[in-house]
C-alpha cells in the first residue's frame, strides 16, 4: 500500500499538519514536515494512538452542540412563557374595553328611551292643553255643551284610532312570528263563528281580536246612533284598553318565544363565542408579531423564518429545516455543488436550497448572533434622555465643541468637577439630561454601526463657518442618513471674522440637509466652541429634536445596552463604559458583553463618582468583567450569573472554533507548501503602487521569471493606497496584495487581518521580486516581519531652533516607542521611512506614548512633515516559519 502524506493524514484527522507533527514527535515517529510521508504501519499506529484525542475532540464539539441546543430550547421556552403572559394581558385589556363599551351603550340606550318617553309625555300634555283651550273657547250654552260633548267624542275616537293602529301593528307582527296553534289557543272556545263574524265586521281592521266585537269607525258612528242607552265613550275606552292589553300580551309572547329560541341556540352561541375568542387571540398574536418584527426592523416572514448561523454545515441545515440530510445533499449535487454532511455551506447555497424546499430562511451573522432581541409592552415604556454623537470634518471643532458642552454641563451640574475620559459624558440643561458619546468622528460611529450597535439618537454635525462643507462633512451626512438618525447642524467658529454661516446653510442644502427656516427639517444653530456662544441654544435644540423623536425605554427590567469603550487598566483590570438602553443596571448585576462576563463590581460616572444604578441613556464605567470586551458589543444582564457565564463561555468557544476554521489564504511563506499539498499552480497578485512605473517594472520582472511550476497572475493593479476593495478582491481570488510605496488604509488593514489576506509592502521592486521568486522555489525564510506598533496623527507643527520641525501629534492607535522605526504617510502614500529623532510629552523626553495621548515627535533627517500626515511606527521582528 502507498505511503500517506502527513498533510493528508492531518486533514483526515481534522487537525493542522503542525499539530499532527507534534503528536508524531511525541510518539517518536520520524517525520519532518507536512510533505513527508508515513508508511502504512506507522499510519495504523498513529490512528490507534490518536484515537482518544480524536474522540475527545468529537466529544467536545458534540457537547458544544448540545449546550447550544439546550440554551436555544431554554430561550424558546422563556420566550413562549413571556408571549403567553403578554397574550393574556392583551386579552384581559380587550375584555375590559368590551365591558366598558357595552355599559356605555346600555347607558346611551337608557338615555334615549328616557328622552323618547319625555317627548311622548310632552306631546300628550300639549294635546290635552289644546283640547282644553278649544273647550274653553266654546260658549257655555246648550249648543255649547253639545259642541263640548262632540269634542270629547272626537278625542275619544282619536284615542281609539291610535290604539287600534297599535293593535294592528302588534297583530301583524304576531301573525308573522307567533305559531298558528298558539293563536288558536289564545282565542279559546269562542269558536269559529265569532271569528267569522269578526272577520266580516272588520274587514278593513282585521287585527282586533275576537271577543272585542269592534265595529269600523264609520260603523261605530252609526252604531252609536242605533244602540241607544250605551255609553259610546266607555265602549271605546274599553276597546282601547283591551287592544292595549292584547298588544302587551303579544309582546310578552314574542319575548318568551325569543328566550326559548335563545336557550335552544345557546350551545351554538357558546361555540361561536369560542371561535370568536380564538379569532381574537390569533389577531392579537399577529399584532404582537408585527410589533416584534417592527422592533427588529424585519418583516413578519423573516421573523417566522428558520434561523441558521453563517457557515452552517449540511447536517446542521438538514436538522434546522427538519428534512433528511440526503435530500439536501441531492439538491446540492443538482446545483453543481456536491458537499458532504460535515461541510459548511455558503450563504448563497443555503438560500438556494431553502428556496428549493419552499422554506423561508434567515442566515444569522456572527454580529446578529451575539445580539439580543427584547420586546417591551408599550405601556412599560417611559421617556429617556437622548444619546448624541458629534460628527464633522477634521478640525471643524468637534473636540472643542464637546469640551464646551461638557463645561456647560459641569457648570450647571457641580461646579469645579473634573471630567474624566470615559467615552461618554452626560450634561444637564433645564433639568433635562443629554448623553454625548465622546469619541468624535464618524469612524467610531460607523465601526459601532457595523457591529449592529444602535446607540445614537441624534447626530450633531459640526461645520466650521469659515470653511464650509468638506469631504468628511458629506461622509458624516451619508452615514447619519444611512442610519436614519436626524441631524442637528452646529455651525461652529462663528466668532471668526471670516465666518459665513449662511454659506454653510446653502452648501448643505445640496446634500439634502435643509434648515427648518427654509422649509426643511434640519435644525441649525450658530455656535462658537471658543467663546461658548450658542452652546445653550444648541443643547436646547438637541432636546427639541429629542422631543420630536419621543424617545422611550422600559427602565423596570434587567439592563441591556452597548459597550462604547473598553480598556485594560493596570490597577483596575478590564474597564468598560456601558451605555444602558433598556432596564436598570445595578452594582452586583451579572452581565455578558461579547465574550466577556462578570458581576458589576463598581459603577463610576464621568466625574469619578460611584453610582449604584444606571437607567436608560446613562453611560458609566463599570468594573468587574473578566476580559476586555470590544466597543460596539451588546451587553445584557442575566438574572442568574450561571446563565451569563455559560453564554460567555459558549461564545468564547465558538469564537475559538471559528478562528480555527477560518479560511487561510495563501501567503508568500506558505506558497511552496501549498503548491505541494494542494497542487496550487497559480499565484495571484493584487498590485498597488505610488506610480504607474512601479507596476510596469514589476510586471516586466515577473514575466521574465520561470513560470513552469507556478503561473503568476497580476489580477488587479492600480495607483493608490491599498483599499478595502483590494482586500475583498484578494480574499475572493486567494491573492496576495503587494504594495510599492503605498500603505493599506486602516480599514483595509483590519479587513485583511480578519480575512487572512497577506499584504506585503515594499519600497524597492527588487526586494519584491526576490521574495516572490524565493517563495516560488520554496526558499523563502521569513525571518523578519514588520509589526506595526502604533499610529500618530500630526495636528500641529512647531519649529524648534537647532532641532528643526517637531510634529505635535495625537496617538490614535496602539502605542509608539522611541526606538520604533517610523513611516510618514500622506494620503495613503509613504513619503518617508526612517527613525524618530525625539519623543516628548510636554517638556519631558519619554520612551513611549499610548493611544489617546498627545506628544511631540521629531523625525531624523526629515523636516517636511505636514499637518494631517500619519506617522506609522513599526518594529521589525523575527518570526519563525510555521510550516
Ligand atoms: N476661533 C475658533 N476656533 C475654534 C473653534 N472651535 C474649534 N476651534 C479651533 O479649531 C481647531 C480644531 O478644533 P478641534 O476641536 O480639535 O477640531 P476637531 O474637529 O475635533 O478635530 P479632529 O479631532 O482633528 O477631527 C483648534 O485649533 C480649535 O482651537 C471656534 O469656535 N472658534
Amino acid at each position: 500500500m502507498a505511503n500517506v502524506r502527513i498533510s493528508s493524514l492531518a486533514k483526515e484527522f481534522g487537525m493542522s499538519s503542525k499539530e499532527l507533527l507534534e503528536h508524531l514527535d511525541r510518539l517518536m515517529i520520524p517525520a519532518k514536515s507536512a510533505s513527508s510521508t508515513l508508511s502504512q504501519q506507522y499510519v495504523s499506529l498513529v490512528r490507534k494512538e490518536l484515537a482518544p484525542v480524536l474522540k475527545a475532540r468529537e466529544a467536545e464539539i458534540e457537547a458544544q452542540r448540545r449546550a447550544e441546543e439546550e440554551r436555544a430550547a431554554a430561550e424558546e421556552a422563556a420566550e413562549a412563557a413571556k408571549e403567553e403572559e403578554r397574550r393574556l394581558a392583551v386579552e384581559a385589556r380587550r375584555e375590559e374595553e368590551r365591558r366598558l363599551a357595552a355599559s356605555a351603550r346600555a347607558a346611551e340606550e337608557a338615555a334615549r328611551a328616557a328622552e323618547a318617553e319625555a317627548a311622548r309625555q310632552e306631546r300628550e300634555r300639549k294635546k290635552a292643553e289644546e283640547l282644553e283651550q278649544k273647550r274653553r273657547a266654546v260658549p257655555a250654552s246648550d249648543s255649547g255643551s253639545r259642541f263640548r260633548s262632540l269634542l270629547d267624542q272626537i278625542a275619544q275616537q282619536e284615542t281609539v284610532l291610535e290604539e287600534r293602529k297599535k293593535a294592528e301593528a302588534a297583530n301583524k307582527q304576531a301573525e308573522s312570528q307567533a305559531p298558528r296553534g298558539r293563536k288558536g289557543d289564545r282565542r279559546g272556545n269562542r269558536g269559529s263563528e265569532q271569528e267569522r263574524t269578526r272577520t266580516r265586521h272588520t274587514s278593513h281592521a282585521p287585527s282586533i281580536p275576537a271577543g272585542m266585537d269592534v265595529p269600523a269607525p264609520e260603523k261605530a258612528g252609526k252604531g252609536r246612533k242605533g244602540r241607544k242607552g250605551h255609553d259610546e265613550g266607555d265602549r271605546y275606552s274599553r276597546m282601547a284598553r283591551e287592544a292595549e292589553e292584547y298588544s302587551r300580551e303579544r309582546v310578552l309572547e314574542e319575548a318568551r318565544a325569543a328566550v326559548e329560541e335563545a336557550s335552544r341556540e345557546s350551545t351554538g352561541r357558546r361555540k361561536k363565542r369560542k371561535e370568536k375568542r380564538e379569532r381574537e387571540a390569533a389577531e392579537a398574536a399577529r399584532e404582537q408579531k408585527l410589533e416584534q418584527a417592527k422592533a427588529q426592523g424585519i418583516s413578519v416572514e423573516e421573523l417566522d423564518a428558520v434561523r441558521v448561523s453563517e457557515g452552517v454545515t449540511v447536517a446542521e441545515l438538514a436538522e434546522a429545516l427538519d428534512v433528511p440530510a440526503n435530500d439536501i445533499i441531492k439538491r446540492l449535487f443538482l446545483l453543481g455543488s456536491p458537499l458532504t454532511m460535515t461541510q459548511s455551506m455558503s450563504n448563497d447555497l443555503v438560500e438556494l436550497v431553502a428556496d428549493d424546499l419552499g422554506r423561508q430562511i434567515k442566515i444569522i451573522t456572527p454580529e446578529e448572533e451575539n445580539s439580543f432581541t427584547f420586546y417591551d409592552d408599550p405601556e412599560d415604556l417611559k421617556p429617556r434622555p437622548p444619546v448624541v454623537t458629534v460628527m464633522g470634518h477634521v478640525d471643524h471643532g468637534k473636540t472643542s465643541l464637546l469640551d464646551a458642552i461638557r463645561h456647560t454641563g459641569i457648570a450647571a451640574h457641580e461646579a469645579g468637577g473634573i471630567t474624566q475620559h470615559i467615552g461618554a459624558s452626560q450634561v444637564e440643561i433645564n433639568g433635562r439630561q443629554i448623553t454625548f458619546v465622546d469619541t468624535p468622528g464618524h469612524e467610531a460611529f460607523t465601526a459601532m454601526r457595523a457591529r449592529g450597535a444602535k446607540i445614537t439618537d441624534v447626530v450633531v454635525l459640526v461645520v466650521a463657518a469659515d470653511d464650509g462643507v468638506m469631504p468628511q462633512t458629506v461622509e458624516a451626512i451619508n452615514h447619519s442618513k444611512a442610519a436614519g438618525v436626524p441631524i442637528v447642524v452646529a455651525v461652529n467658529k462663528c466668532d471668526k471674522p471670516d465666518a459665513n454661516p449662511d454659506r454653510v446653510r446653502q452648501e448643505l442644502v445640496e446634500y439634502g440637509v435643509i434648515p427648518e427656516e427654509w422649509g426643511g427639517s434640519n435644525m441649525f444653530v450658530n455656535v462658537s466652541a471658543k467663546t461658548h456662544q450658542g452652546i445653550d441654544d444648541l443643547l436646547e435644540t438637541i432636546l427639541l429634536q429629542a422631543d420630536v423623536l419621543e424617545l422611550k425605554a422600559n427602565p423596570d427590567t434587567f439592563a441591556s445596552g452597548y459597550i462604547i469603550e473598553a480598556k485594560l487598566d493596570r490597577g483596575r483590570g478590564p474597564v468598560a463604559t456601558v451605555l444602558v438602553n433598556r432596564g436598570t443596571l445595578h452594582v452586583g448585576d451579572a452581565l455578558v458583553a461579547g465574550t466577556s462576563f462578570g458581576r458589576v463590581r463598581a459603577m463610576i460616572d464621568q466625574h469619578g463618582e460611584h453610582k449604584t444604578a444606571a437607567v436608560p441613556s446613562d453611560a458609566f464605567e463599570i468594573l468587574g468583567l473578566d476580559s476586555v470586551p470590544t466597543a460596539g458589543d451588546e451587553f445584557r444582564v442575566f438574572e442568574d450569573d450561571r446563565d451569563a457565564k455559560k453564554l460567555a463561555d459558549e461564545r468564547a468557544l465558538k469564537a475559538r472554533i471559528e478562528e480555527q476554521n477560518k479560511v487561510k489564504h495563501v501567503t508568500l511563506e506558505t506558497l511552496f507548501s501549498e503548491m505541494n499539498e494542494n497542487e496550487l499552480k497559480e499565484l495571484n497578485l493584487v498590485v498597488k503602487a505610488d506610480v504607474q512605473g512601479s507596476i510596469e517594472a514589476l510586471a516586466d520582472s515577473l514575466a521574465k521569471m520561470d513560470q513552469s511550476e507556478v503561473r503568476i497572475n497580476i489580477i488587479h493593479s492600480a495607483v493608490g493606497a491599498i483599499s478595502e476593495t483590494d482586500v475583498i478582491l484578494a480574499a475572493a481570488s486567494n491573492a496576495i496584495i503587494v504594495g510599492f510605496g503605498v500603505r493599506p488604509q486602516a480599514k483595509a488593514r483590519d479587513l485583511a487581518e480578519r480575512e487572512n489576506v497577506q499584504i506585503k509592502t515594499y519600497s524597492i521592486i527588487y526586494k519584491a521580486i526576490e521574495d516572490i521568486d524565493a517563495a516560488r522555489i520554496g526558499m523563502l525564510k521569513p525571518t523578519e516581519e514588520e509589526v506595526q506598533t502604533g499610529v500618530a496623527e500630526v495636528r500641529e507643527l512647531f519649529r524648534v531652533p537647532k532641532v528643526g520641525v517637531v510634529a505635535g501629534c495625537m496617538v490614535i492607535e496602539g502605542e509608539i516607542s522611541r526606538d520604533d522605526q517610523v513611516r510618514v504617510v500622506r494620503d495613503g502614500v509613504v513619503v518617508f521611512d526612517g527613525k524618530f529623532a525625539s519623543m516628548r510629552r510636554f517638556k519631558d523626553d519619554v520612551k513611549s506614548v499610548r493611544s489617546g495621548y498627545e506628544c511631540g515627535l521629531g523625525i531624523e533627517r526629515f523636516q517636511d512633515v505636514h499637518v494631517g500626515d500619519q506617522l506609522e511606527a513599526y518594529k521589525v521582528v523575527e518570526v519563525a516559519r510555521t510550516e
